[in-house]
């Protein structure tokens, strides 16, 4: 499959930007007319520097209002593609994109379009050259896929094709079934890109809203699918007008949209028969049946505290590492395991960003398949030297350069706690009644959501929810959520757009994205908050007007907002049932614990978000409070 990436899409100079593209694995690159206007080489030497990094030319565009002007303009539109045609030729490319006319000046008529295709045509023909017709979904006259075709038809020449755009169709929400019975040999290049659904004017949102294939809102798997049932076996190519992405990283911003098409291609091949497109195999996406484990770095000294913290929470040290220091505290199906190795990735990881919990292993159905999938889609592979007898498991970099691990119930993976550890007999911890992980929490930058929500839905069966603001008292946290069906993956991502949010002051504290906080289950809150209470656990104290409001909100009886008072605990209600949350203070760098029950409902108490970030708050800097 022949993937490309429009320049405009990335941020830097020219050069900057064909390593990165040329680093993720693309084929091709769309250059960008202002791209090359800005830069200061010649039409050549941009083509060489183009073939110096392995990278071909899909097209050249964009250019601009030509078809259907009135004389003078008429004429003046073909001096200009004679003159774009010469600098396509200097720079070693066949392929111009015109997209359909935006000038007032344009008379419209389908003949009288076509007419001028067909004169175009002829003269890209007298230099090897096509021509492809895009229509913007805000075009004069042209607006339309439909009617873009209907024009390259009528203008009946080989050098003549269209170019269909998934933004201009499905923001238009026209049927990408009309793209069924368009001859393959037609359609001279596929552009892709998604969006998320917000009601704005068409070409505002176009430009700078588009993201990648799988990161937006729209159907784009529908688009694709239908240009594949034509036989379409050309480039597929992003074409990503975002601001967020013209000021990130060209090499993130690449890579995701390597996977992105990729991740594309492999849907519709899955859902699509015969198709002609040459998609690379992979395993398919992978269950996950739960959270198998999350790992800590803790230093040496610092472990007592924390192992005395979890244990007020219910938790026993279950096993321990037969070679390493490397213990196992559990309750229920929950494995807290606590690294104090002062060598290897825990213990750099440890010296960069201090405790943490740097690893998560997700028990899915076959751990090695779901490792080749992730590197399928380019991620990066994680791996330590085993000691004699371990088992090494498959495990691939995720937020913040944290672990993640595969574990399967089927293969020798299975055994490992057996292998590796030696049980423990330890009575001195009561149950608290957590039996599992309900989600795990990564707190990261804005700029990196889009990025590992496409990595855990690509590589899992899991969908992402819609993208909810949290109100931080100094600004905005963008969260969003990935879990999958049965509740049995559920990660929360909070995006700071600002180091004064809570979220943000995390991510500078601990020197980087990861994970913030745990959310442990239990079946019955009230009964867990009176063996945290009577273990010693302190819980986050909650402001008394919190439950002022609560009751008037939801008619609730005086006596049981008194309960969840009592302890401290946040309450949530929606049409599907309720939602109970109990926190604990921050610990060493901002980490933190919550317990949750659900009664039928699914959300994660976005409205209660609020208060615990004030509690936290309140609980970091007593005094400094009242300016935040
Ligand atoms: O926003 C634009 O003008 C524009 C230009 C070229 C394209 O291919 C496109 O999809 C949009
Ligand atoms: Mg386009």
């Amino acid at each position: 499959m022949k993937t490309s990436i429009a320049t405009v899409s990335l941020s830097g100079d020219l050069r900057s930007k064909l390593e990165a593209i040329a680093k993720a694995g693309f084929d091709g690159v769309e250059i960008f007319e202002n791209d090359f206007l800005v830069f200061d080489e010649s039409p050549r030497q941009v083509g060489q520097m183009v073939r110096d990094h392995g990278l071909e030319i899909s097209l050249f565009q964009p250019f601009r209002d030509f078809e259907g002007m009135p004389e003078p303009l008429r004429s003046r539109t073909f001096d200009r593609a004679e003159r774009k045609f010469d600098l396509m030729q200097e720079m070693g490319t066949d392929l111009v994109l015109v997209c359909s006319n935006v000038s007032p000046a344009a008379l419209g008529g389908l003949d009288r379009a076509a007419a001028d295709f067909r004169e175009l045509g002829e003269r890209a023909a007298r230099r090897d050259l096509r021509v492809g017709y895009e229509a913007l979904a805000w075009g004069r006259h042209i607006n339309d896929h439909r009617d873009a075709w209907e024009v390259v038809r009528r203008a009946d020449h080989a050098n003549v094709g269209l170019i269909l755009d998934s933004f201009h169709t499905l923001a238009r929400k026209i049927d990408v079934n009309s793209i069924r019975s368009i001859p393959k040999e037609k359609i001279f290049i596929i552009q892709l890109a998604d969006a998320p659904l917000i009601d704005m004017d068409l070409l505002y949102w176009s430009r700078h809203f588009r993201n990648m294939p799988g990161e937006g809102d729209l159907p784009v798997l529908e688009f694709m699918r239908a240009v594949a049932a034509t036989g379409y076996d050309g480039y597929l190519s992003l074409e990503i007008f975002n601001d967020q992405f013209r000021g990130g990283s060209a090499t993130a911003i690449s890579v995701d949209g390597q996977r992105s098409l990729l991740y594309l291609g492999d849907q519709v091949r899955r859902t699509e028969p015969d198709i002609a497109l040459p998609v690379p195999e992979m395993p398919p996406r992978s269950g996950v049946e739960g959270i198998a484990f999350i790992e800590f770095t803790i230093d040496e000294s610092e472990a007592p505290q924390f192992e005395a913290l979890i244990r007020t929470l219910g938790f026993r040290r279950a096993a321990r590492h037969k070679t390493k220091s490397v213990t196992v505290f559990q309750q229920g199906d929950i494995r807290l395991v606590i690294n104090t190795e002062s060598r290897g990735f825990a213990n750099s990881s440890y010296l960069v960003h201090g405790t943490s919990a740097y690893a998560m292993g997700l028990l899915v159905d076959d751990a090695r398949a779901t490792h080749r999938r992730a590197l399928a889609l380019g991620a990066e592979t994680f791996a330590q030297p085993v000691d004699e007898g371990e088992i090494e498991m498959p495990a691939v970099h995720g937020v913040g350069g944290g672990i993640v691990y595969f574990l399967d119930r089927h293969s020798d993976l299975g055994s490992i706690w057996d292998v590796e550890f030696d049980p423990v007999d330890d009575l001195s911890a009561t149950s608290a009644g957590l039996s599992s992980i309900d989600h795990i929490a990564q707190t990261m930058h804005y700029d990196e959501l889009l990025t590992w929500l496409l990595f855990y839905t690509s590589l899992l069966e899991a969908h992402k929810t819609p993208l909810v603001d949290i109100i931080d008292p100094s600004g905005i946290v963008r969260s969003q959520v990935v879990e999958n069906a049965a509740g049995s993956l559920r990660i929360t991502m909070n995006g700071a757009e600002n180091r004064n949010t809570l979220a943000g002051r995390f991510i500078a504290d601990t020197f980087g994205s990861g994970i913030q906080h745990l959310a442990f289950k239990t079946d019955d809150i009230f009964r867990t908050a009176d063996v945290l209470a009577a273990g010693g656990f302190v819980s986050l104290a909650i402001s008394p007007n919190y439950y002022d409001d609560l009751e008037a909100r939801f008619g609730l009886d005086p006596h049981f907002t008194e309960r969840l008072k009592a302890h401290n605990i946040l309450y949530d209600k929606d049409e599907r049932g309720e939602y109970f949350q109990l926190y604990s203070p921050t610990f060493s760098g901002g980490f933190f614990f919550e317990i949750v029950e659900r009664r039928g409902y699914r959300g994660y108490g976005a409205a209660n978000a609020i208060f615990r970030i004030a509690a936290l708050r309140k609980f970091l800097e007593p005094a400094d409070m009242p300016r935040a």
